[in-house]
């Protein structure tokens, strides 16, 4: 560790490594929230036939024409169009079908009235529904009596008015949300080719820790990294696997990292990088490669967050980031190198968070360490209505050990490396992490 790293030179190394990962196909719900790397192409119109968009009576426009609930024209029932029905009748003069949301519109028939326009075949007022096929299969014969006349087509979605058949659905490179599978079911892709999720292995390290739920014995701490990271790390649209603590041995913390190997596409560590005895990460990962490993260990001009270690290691020289074990320094850390890593290995386009300008709410000066870029936590309030900036207040000391004051907050407070002093009401840069 001689010459100090910024943290842009830092991620950009890490960036620079880091490929996205090899496209897969997926079933369609195991694609969510990642990468198309396809342009699919819609194989059939949608809707696939006109069809209704009202529970009602498809009819012939010229047999409703100047009908009114005291001259209401009179049509013959002819049978029923439920949705999915594909054997339809025909729509004669003088006659209407009783059709349902969805079903497609029969031949001959050119419009639908909806139900509450018809006396339900019951022959009085106006009705709100139909009545139920189990309860009163009469309603599909008979006569109705129609109160109000239609346009041609009103009612009914047209075949492709949707999408047409040869129209791009989706383009590579595009996210897929909800709608978005949607989309590609309804055009009725059961796979689609896009790039996976990584699969991140969290490891701490640290003799002290003891696994939540566990008794505690003197000098003890709970492994709460561990669990912070495996949530970032979902949160950042990994897969994560959480591998409990491992003792401040190097035999041990060599064989459980080359054991994870086999299933990680990204590796990160928390502990164990600064200067102390027991610094095993350091050790073992400077190492690991039987000598070949390049993981390099730098210090950064940051805080929280100085000792980082990263490189590429084992046969498929799988990334490994090696954050530092103080809790804060370890999540904020995160935040700034693996979450980026993460979406890169997913083939996004935008890795970094978002930034926000914020107004300071604070009773006091706020000081920063000269030459090192400092994340505060914050509380962000984003702008309201007719105001330029949100506001934030800093939340808890610049302490790496605090871990209440972390979950109380929403965002960080990125302090450049040469301010010394930020004063109440001044704007500051802050990054959103509830977005
Ligand atoms: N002489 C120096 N000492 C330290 C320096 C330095 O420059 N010179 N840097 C300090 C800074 S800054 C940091 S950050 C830490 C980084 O230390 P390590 O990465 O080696 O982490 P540990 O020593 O293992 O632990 C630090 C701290 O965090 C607690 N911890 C660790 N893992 C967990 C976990 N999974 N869950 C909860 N808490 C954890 C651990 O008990 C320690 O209190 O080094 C400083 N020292
Ligand atoms: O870098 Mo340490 O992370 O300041 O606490």
């Amino acid at each position: 560790m001689s010459e100090t790293w910024s943290v842009e030179e830092h991620l950009d190394d890490i960036l620079s490594s880091i490929r996205p990962l090899e496209p897969i196909e997926l079933q369609l719900l195991d694609a969510q929230g990642c990468v198309l790397v396809e342009d699919v192409t819609v194989p059939v119109s949608l809707p696939p036939f006109d069809n209704s968009s009202m529970d009602g009576y498809a009819v012939r426009t010229a047999d409703v024409q100047g009908a009114t609930e005291e001259f209401p024209a009179v049509l013959t029932v002819i049978g029923d169009v439920a949705a999915g029905e594909g054997d339809l009748p025909v729509v004669e003069r003088g006659q209407a079908a009783r059709i349902m949301t969805g079903a497609a519109l029969p031949p001959g028939a050119e419009a639908v009235v909806p139900v509450e326009w018809t006396d339900g075949g019951l022959g009085g007022a106006p009705v709100e529904t139909m009545r139920a096929r189990s309860h009163d299969p009469r309603g599909a014969a008979g006569e109705v009596r129609v109160h109000r006349p239609v346009e041609e087509g009103q009612h009914v979605r047209p075949r492709g008015s949707d999408v047409r058949a040869g129209a791009m659905a989706l383009s590579a490179g595009t996210v897929l949300g909800p709608p978005q599978v949607g989309l590609l079911a309804a055009i009725g892709r059961g796979t689609v080719t896009v790039r996976p999720r990584p699969r991140v292995v969290v490891v701490s390290t640290g003799s002290e820790l003891v696994q939540p739920g566990e008794q505690l014995g003197s000098g003890q701490i709970y492994d709460s990294n561990s669990f912070v990271l495996t949530a970032a790390a979902r949160d950042a649209g990994a897969i994560a696997y959480r591998v409990g603590a491992v003792v401040d041995d190097a035999d041990t913390l060599r064989a459980t990292i080359e054991d994870q190997l086999i299933r990680a596409d990204l590796v990160v560590t928390s502990g164990g990088v600064s200067v102390g005895a027991y610094d095993v990460v350091k050790e073992v990962l400077s190492r690991i490669d039987g000598g070949s490993g390049n993981v390099e260990f730098r210090r950064l001009a940051m805080q929280p967050g100085k000792p980082q270690g990263f490189g590429l290691i084992g046969p498929d020289r799988t990334p490994v980031l090696a954050l530092p074990g103080n809790p804060v320094s370890s999540y904020v850390s995160f935040e700034l190198f693996v979450r980026p890593a993460v979406r890169a290995l997913m083939g996004r386009a935008s890795v970094r968070r978002e930034t926000a300008r914020a107004r300071l709410e604070s009773e006091e000066a706020l000081t920063s360490p000269d030459g090192k870029r400092q994340f505060l936590r914050g509380g962000y309030l984003p702008p309201e209505a007719g105001e330029a900036v949100g506001t934030v207040r800093p939340v808890g000391g610049a302490g790496s050990h605090l871990v209440a004051a972390l979950a109380q907050a929403n965002s960080l407070i990125d302090v450049p490396e040469k301010t010394t002093r930020l004063t109440p009401g001044e704007e500051v840069t802050v990054i959103p992490l509830d977005q």
